[in-house]
């Protein structure tokens, strides 16, 4: 029996700057975008997580909608905290005795967090009754969570395209020992959709409707070998003032997510050109491992392995990988205390 295996109720967090996932039991209880809406008068909590999502670009001036996180890092730590006492809430439907009882937590933050942030981190989950804080840096947690032995002396390059950051960690034994976190991922591909549309197409769209133009045609290539059909997308237009319905294909969208992904693969070139030899031999007989939510987008594989030389391989659940990580690292913490951020308090 493990030191820590008394310690029973475990709950894995990956605070997202898009989606917050919570697993409790060894299961994703939660998975819900990183929203929350309150009432700008009284202050009240509106809607939390898929809800507030849902009202997104169509609420009155009344209600504000808060992104609690922006590009990784907390940037409202009262929404955030009453973002995750809600989430907590609704895990305690599963087992009633959960919030009164202290538990285990682990949270994943980005490499880039400094001691400030993760001290915050840390507070907001001590008041929400976590007895045992652990933090683990995201990239460990994806390649954890993606099936990769981080404990081997062995060099692992990773990519996590998240919606606020891009973080590149090359890991061995355990720890980072290259990488950077870069603030160009899912979320400026939405923005930059948007912008062309707006220049080139005379069309505002609010940003569900980049997010969905993305999912539904997004390409970081312009010759896909199955490419999807052109979509029609609706919004304001912009001389006339009055609602317009245009036609669009996946090379407009390619040619406008061209600057946001030539600036990560370079940050995956300069960051491969840091590493030691021993290590760069190892990734070139592994590749680079691909996660995130942004990593989804259409040839983005494909593109970043003729821009390095070298395989890239897509990971199953890319959404997912960080917090399923996060659960087997609290789930046999013994094994895995080298790769905590900061250890038992
Ligand atoms: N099919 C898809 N194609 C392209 N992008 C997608 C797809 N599905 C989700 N995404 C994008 O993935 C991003 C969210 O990914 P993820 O949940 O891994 O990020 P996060 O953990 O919330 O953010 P961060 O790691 O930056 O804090 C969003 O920008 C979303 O639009």
């Amino acid at each position: 029996m493990g030191f820590f295996d008394f310690l029973n109720e475990k709950i894995a967090i990956d605070l997202g700057t898009s989606n917050t996932l919570i697993t409790y039991k060894g299961k994703i209880a939660v998975d819900n975008p990183s929203i929350i809406t309150i009432n700008q008068i009284s202050g009240k909590i509106i809607a939390v997580g898929k809800e507030a999502g849902m009202m997104r670009g169509k609420i009155n001036k009344n209600i504000k909608t808060i992104y609690p996180f922006s590009n990784g890092v907390i940037s409202n730590f009262d929404a955030t905290e009453k973002m995750l006492k809600t989430f907590i809430k609704r895990l305690s439907s599963l087992n009633s005795s959960l919030f009164f009882s202290s538990y285990n937590m682990i949270i994943a933050i980005p490499c880039g967090s400094t001691e400030v942030e993760m001290r915050a981190v840390q507070e907001s989950a001590k008041r929400l009754n976590a007895k045992n804080i652990f933090l683990i840096h995201e990239p460990i947690a994806a390649a954890i969570g993606g099936g990769i032995n981080v404990l081997e002396p062995k060099g692992n390059m990773i990519v996590d395209i998240g919606g606020g950051t891009t973080e590149i960690a090359v890991i061995s034994l355990g720890r980072i020992i290259s990488g950077q976190s870069v603030k160009i991922a899912g979320n400026t591909f939405n923005e930059d959709i948007t912008q062309y549309i707006r220049e080139f197409r005379n069309l505002h769209i609010g940003e569900s409707m980049a997010e969905k133009i993305k999912i539904k045609i997004g390409s970081a290539i312009h010759n896909l070998t199955s490419p999807p059909d052109n979509i029609q997308i609706e919004g304001r237009d912009l001389l006339t003032g009055k609602p317009q319905q245009i036609q669009l294909s996946y090379k407009e969208i390619e040619k406008s997510l061209d600057k946001s992904i030539t600036q990560i693969e370079n940050a995956i070139m300069e960051t491969l050109s840091e590493i030691p030899p021993e290590i760069s031999a190892d990734i070139y007989n592994t590749g680079i491992y691909l996660t995130g939510g942004g990593s989804m987008l259409r040839g983005l594989d494909e593109r970043l392995s003729r821009t390095t030389e070298l395989p890239v391989h897509l990971g199953e659940q890319p959404l997912k990988t960080v917090v399923k990580g996060s659960d087997i690292v609290l789930k046999n913490l013994d094994r895995y205390t080298d790769v905590l951020v900061q250890k038992r308090r």
